[in-house]
């Protein structure tokens, strides 16, 4: 048999670690990082080159529908996926949030079911806040999380028992560059799930939950068999139970809204249901077709979850979950809490409190907060409308969505010069905050994060692309988006603090929003920003 000597040949850290890392980057959490790596970065690889085949394909102009050959699979009657596992029975309140030390007790102090800690959308994925990010679950997990930080204490409560851990890993399409394994950046899917599942498995489930994640921004049902692939090997690396590993997959590109059915059935006995990821959504709707006049959308602000295309996804999803026996779980408002200014905060809130309902009524199991003093406005909601731990008996056989209906880009609503604007400030602030290792902002009393961002640069993409005209009768061109966007950079440059990145957001921007290059990913095209590769060292001489 290999010795762990033998396995971490080819393994490389080369990111600062520290004494305190020292309990995350093991010999033996390398070796199982490598055999993962060894094990599915083919796979990985292959998924990610039939992404890219798939957009020449809808460039060219032919439009998805549900799969024929997997009919099958849709139109079984029989098959279900798991039934919820502990702690995720009833998780009608979700808090989301990155993973620093202060965020990580403050969520799980919150009034909510579950957290869902972020190294995704929410995360600006720099060496040091993804690995201390997975000091701070490890510690959670064990209940030594509690820190002091100047005058204030963070101590977990413990006067109830505390929310369930879920961890959302970053998506397939992102390398952890500061590992590399036989010369390869690591995924970042993969040492964000190695690493947790690695050192908490059986910690959280001697908690009374269990090793649980979110799987963000798949594409197609091969990606859901490429993590349930995962799961399998990992579980039975450690000698876990099969099924013990639960995933619930964020249905949040328009190609996995055709493939709903088919994205449980692969991880089926691993699934806890189906989550709308509404921002990434739509980012994906004008991602996908980006090159077709036809998916034009208006200001940001038009594109609301009663839209055409928004409304089908979310009735279709509820419907697929529920036939199926997993949650159907909402997604996020931005709104956020405005501190100072009663009535704007009031009508915030009455925002978020709309969203919510819709959601209940709808049929949702549960909903994301992104603040905890969101959290009480949601539980009520849930509470009022939701007598049952969950609404999987919510059947929606009245809904049959069909592959028009989620394609219906009948959005009303105008383009405006404030709309750009809006997305310009956006884009900028964001990004901005991105490559200083910040991945989630308030701006202009939203939360703004790395799915609503894309929205927001997507669409200025879109727009001088397709020479659109404003609703005062402009036409929206390469020279008119790049003065717009001198201004806004100028503008936020000279009221930032001293030393902020705003010229260099605007260098990146500047290419991103003239209808010309359009990178996969803001993520992908900022990340050697925020990469700080020192000189490799040995996995096994750390
Ligand atoms: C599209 C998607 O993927 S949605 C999911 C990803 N996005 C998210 O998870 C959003 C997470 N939310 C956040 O990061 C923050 O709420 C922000 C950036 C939007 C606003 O943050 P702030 O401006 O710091 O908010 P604010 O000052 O009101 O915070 C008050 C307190 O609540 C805490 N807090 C705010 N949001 C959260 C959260 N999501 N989880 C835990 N604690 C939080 C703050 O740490 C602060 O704590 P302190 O009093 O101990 O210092
Ligand atoms: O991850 C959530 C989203 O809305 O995107
Ligand atoms: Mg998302």
């Amino acid at each position: 048999m290999a010795t762990t000597d033998s396995i971490l040949q080819g393994v490389n850290v080369l990111g600062k670690v520290d004494e305190s890392h020292r309990k995350i980057l093991t010999p033996d959490a390398l070796a199982f990082l490598a055999l993962l790596h060894r094990s599915f970065n083919p796979t990985r690889k292959a998924l990610l080159e039939r992404r890219r085949l798939r957009q020449a394909e809808l460039d060219r102009g032919v439009l998805p529908t549900f799969l024929p050959e997997t009919r099958h699979i849709r139109e079984n009657d029989a098959w279900r996926g798991a039934p919820p596992a502990p702690g995720l029975v009833d998780r009608r309140v979700e808090i989301t949030g990155p993973t620093d030390r202060k965020m990580v007790v403050n969520a799980l102090n919150s009034d909510v079911w579950t957290y869902m800690a972020d190294l995704e959308d929410s995360s600006a994925p720099t060496w040091e806040n993804m690995i201390n990010g997975q000091v701070n679950l490890y510690d959670a997990n064990r209940r030594q999380v509690d820190f002091k930080q100047g005058p204030k204490e963070y101590k977990l409560r413990t006067d109830r028992k505390l929310p369930t851990l879920i961890v959302r890993p970053r998506g397939w399409h992102l390398d952890e560059k500061h590992v590399t394994v036989d010369g390869e950046p690591i995924s970042g899917s993969l040492f964000d799930f190695g690493l947790y599942f690695f050192h908490n498995a059986f910690e959280t489930v001697k908690i009374g939950q269990g090793p649980y994640f979110y799987l963000p921004k798949m594409e197609s049902h091969l990606e859901a068999r490429l993590w349930n692939d995962v799961f399998n090997l990992a579980q039975d690396y450690i000698s876990m139970p099969r099924g013990t590993i639960r995933g619930t997959v964020l249905i949040e590109t328009i190609l996995a809204a055709f493939e709903m059915d088919e994205i449980i059935y692969e991880l089926r006995d691993h699934s806890s249901g189906l989550n709308c990821g509404r921002w990434d959504y739509i980012f994906s709707v004008i991602k996908k077709f980006r090159n077709n006049k036809d998916f034009v959308l208006p200001d940001r602000s038009a594109v609301t979850m009663t839209v055409p295309f928004m409304d089908a996804y979310v009735k279709l999803l509820i419907q697929t979950c529920h036939r199926r026996g997993v949650h159907a779980m909402g997604g996020m408002a931005a709104q956020i809490p405005i501190k100072d200014d009663k009535a704007a905060n009031d009508k915030a809130m009455d925002g978020v409190r709309a969203d919510k309902l819709r959601e209940v009524r709808a049929g949702h199991d549960g909903t994301w907060v992104a603040h905890p003093a969101l959290a009480t406005i949601a539980t009520e909601v849930f509470n009022k409308h939701m007598p049952t731990p969950n609404q999987l008996f919510v059947r929606r056989e009245d809904v049959q969505i069909s592959p028009n209906d989620l394609l219906n880009m009948n959005v009303p609503g105008v383009i405006t010069e404030d709309g750009i604007r809006k997305n310009l400030n956006i884009g900028l602030g964001y990004m901005e905050a991105w490559v200083r290792g910040v991945g989630c902002v308030p701006i202009n009393f939203l939360m703004e994060d790395a799915a609503t961002a894309e929205v927001s640069r997507s669409q200025l993409w879109q727009w001088t692309k397709h020479g659109v005209s404003t609703a005062d009768g402009r036409t929206v061109d390469k020279a008119y988006a790049l003065r717009l966007l001198k201004e806004c950079a100028d503008e936020l440059a000279a009221k930032g603090p001293k030393g902020n990145k705003f010229k260099l957001a605007s260098q990146y921007f500047a290419g991103q929003i003239t209808g010309e290059d359009y990178a996969d990913f803001l993520t992908t095209l900022l990340y050697d920003e925020i990469t700080q590769v020192g000189s490799p060292r040995s996995a096994s001489k750390l």
